[in-house]
């Protein structure tokens, strides 16, 4: 598929992230491609996966695009860092490679219009640009990235941490960007999931409540107790 028909295919879809954090008993390249194969099953378009082997295994495992990224820290920028980063990425086979989209220094010292032409330079894949706020989403536009997520919205000062997604902020970028906004980030419910396709969401991204039972599970642990 070229490029113009992978992101054509993605338009009003469920991507599902399935990652496992460090430590986690999940936290296991051949148990997350099982995961996002059994989102596929359940009709995930394209599926996010963090971490090289786990780009690896979920490549070889599902027939859907992978959005890959490798997160290095857990602080500042660390969703897919580096240019070099972003070329490993590319080379596990992610079609699309996910990076920190914020206007915040990158380690290389690169600027995110300069990693997105130093990948698409030599790797043939498409960008997502994860966004913390409307002005991220509009220099990561100009930068030349292919798709706008509001991945990072309330993990950086910009935007408060909303219970939900951030909807005002995927509206916002809707009507101010052309680019494609990929929803992401808490959202937590189907209904959650069509009110950001409402606000304008070209494609909309669910993780946790898809993909990590042991958060899951605490949301009904927490239920039952608070109701005695
Ligand atoms: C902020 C950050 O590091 N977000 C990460 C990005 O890949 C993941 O930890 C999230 O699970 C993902 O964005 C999906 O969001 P949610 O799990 O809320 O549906």
């Amino acid at each position: 598929m070229n490029s113009g028909g992978l992101l054509e295919s993605l338009r009003g879809t469920l991507i599902v992230s399935c990652q496992a954090y460090p430590g986690e008993p999940m936290r296991d390249p051949e148990v997350m491609s099982r995961v996002a194969r059994a989102a596929v099953i359940g009709g995930a378009a394209a599926v996010r996966v963090q971490g090289l082997a786990d780009i690896r295994a979920t490549v070889d495992a599902v027939d859907v695009p992978v959005v890959g990224l490798w997160k290095d820290g857990a602080d500042g920028v660390f969703i897919t860092p580096t240019l070099e980063h972003a070329r490993a990425v590319a080379d596990a086979g992610a079609q699309i490679v996910a990076v920190d989209g914020t206007r915040r220094p990158r380690p290389d010292g690169l600027t995110l219009a300069q990693t997105i032409a130093g990948l698409r330079a030599t790797r043939d894949v498409l960008v997502m640009a994860d966004c913390g706020s409307l002005e991220d989403a509009v220099a990561a536009q100009e930068a030349g990235a292919d798709l706008l997520g509001t991945t990072l919205a309330g993990y950086t000062d910009e935007r408060p941490r909303t219970d939900g997604p951030d909807l005002d902020l995927i509206a916002l970028i809707a009507a101010a960007c052309a680019a494609p906004v990929i929803a992401e980030g808490r959202i937590h419910t189907p209904a959650a999931a069509a009110q950001a396709r409402r606000a304008g969401a070209f494609a909309v991204c669910v993780g946790t409540a898809i993909t990590h039972p042991s958060t899951i599970t605490g949301w009904f642990v927490d239920a039952i107790a608070a109701d005695g």
